[in-house]
């Protein structure tokens, strides 16, 4: 298929200082992500993502990651944060993830039944959301896992946006995007030197390559 003029969005994710927001800014992310997930080594409070969202430039959107968390604590970072998108990684249904009056992203643990159920079903579960993110992790695990799965399985013809996650790097961002033409691809491990210490080096190296594939004329 050929598909030129077209940039894939990029979305990094994980992020514990305000430096590094503003890095990634500068270098070109299109959406920065915090999390809120209990259990994840870059889990953040809300204060805490409140100056990492200051430090975001104009035009840059901020995401909030759950995975189960209750409604109060979802209902509290929407009200400190103000985040342009939430994004959902446990086994939240529509009415839950459309409550807060936000446009979200489910993530598709692409390790459970549910990645391989026909995209329809997929669509009928969630249809509210605003894309979907594929995602590395089984049912009940984490993202961020740094773990790429087979981009084959896929489901063709999903109608909404979708995120590509999942063990993306700067040496297989390319490959990932011309397999899969995906709206936006979704890095955390792989621009980081320790989990949640972002790193200036790979996220330029990442967002080179996003670029360099974006300019290949797909026939
Ligand atoms: O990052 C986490 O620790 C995390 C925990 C629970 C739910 C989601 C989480 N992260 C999601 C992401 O960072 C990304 O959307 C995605 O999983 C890509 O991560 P990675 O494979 O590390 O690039």
């Amino acid at each position: 298929m050929k598909r030129t003029l077209f940039r894939t969005r990029i979305k990094f994710c994980g992020f514990t200082r305000p430096g590094d927001v503003r890095l990634a800014c500068e270098l070109g992310a299109d959406a920065i992500g915090f999390v809120f997930a209990h259990g994840s080594s870059r889990r953040i409070a809300p204060a805490e993502a409140r100056a990492m969202r200051q430090a975001l430039s104009p035009m840059v959107d901020s995401v909030a990651l759950f995975s189960d968390n209750p409604a109060e604590e979802v209902r509290e970072v929407v009200r400190q944060i103000r985040p342009s998108l939430l994004q959902f990684h446990g086994s939240e249904d529509d009415a839950f993830c459309r409550a807060f009056g936000v446009p979200y992203l489910k993530a598709i643990a692409m390790g459970s039944p549910i990645a391989n159920e026909h995209p329809a079903a997929l669509q009928q579960q969630y249809p509210s959301a605003a894309g979907f993110l594929f995602d590395s992790h089984g049912a009940g695990g984490s993202g961020g896992s740094g773990k790429v799965f087979d981009w084959s399985r896929i489901p063709a013809g999903v109608q909404k946006p979708f995120v590509l996650a999942g063990g993306l790097t700067a040496d297989n961002v390319f490959d990932a995007i011309i397999a899969t033409m995906p709206w936006a691809v979704d890095v955390s491990s792989g621009i980081e030197s320790a989990p949640g210490l972002k790193d200036g080096d790979r996220m330029r190296r990442f967002v080179e390559q996003v670029r360099r594939a974006d300019c290949h004329v797909l026939d």
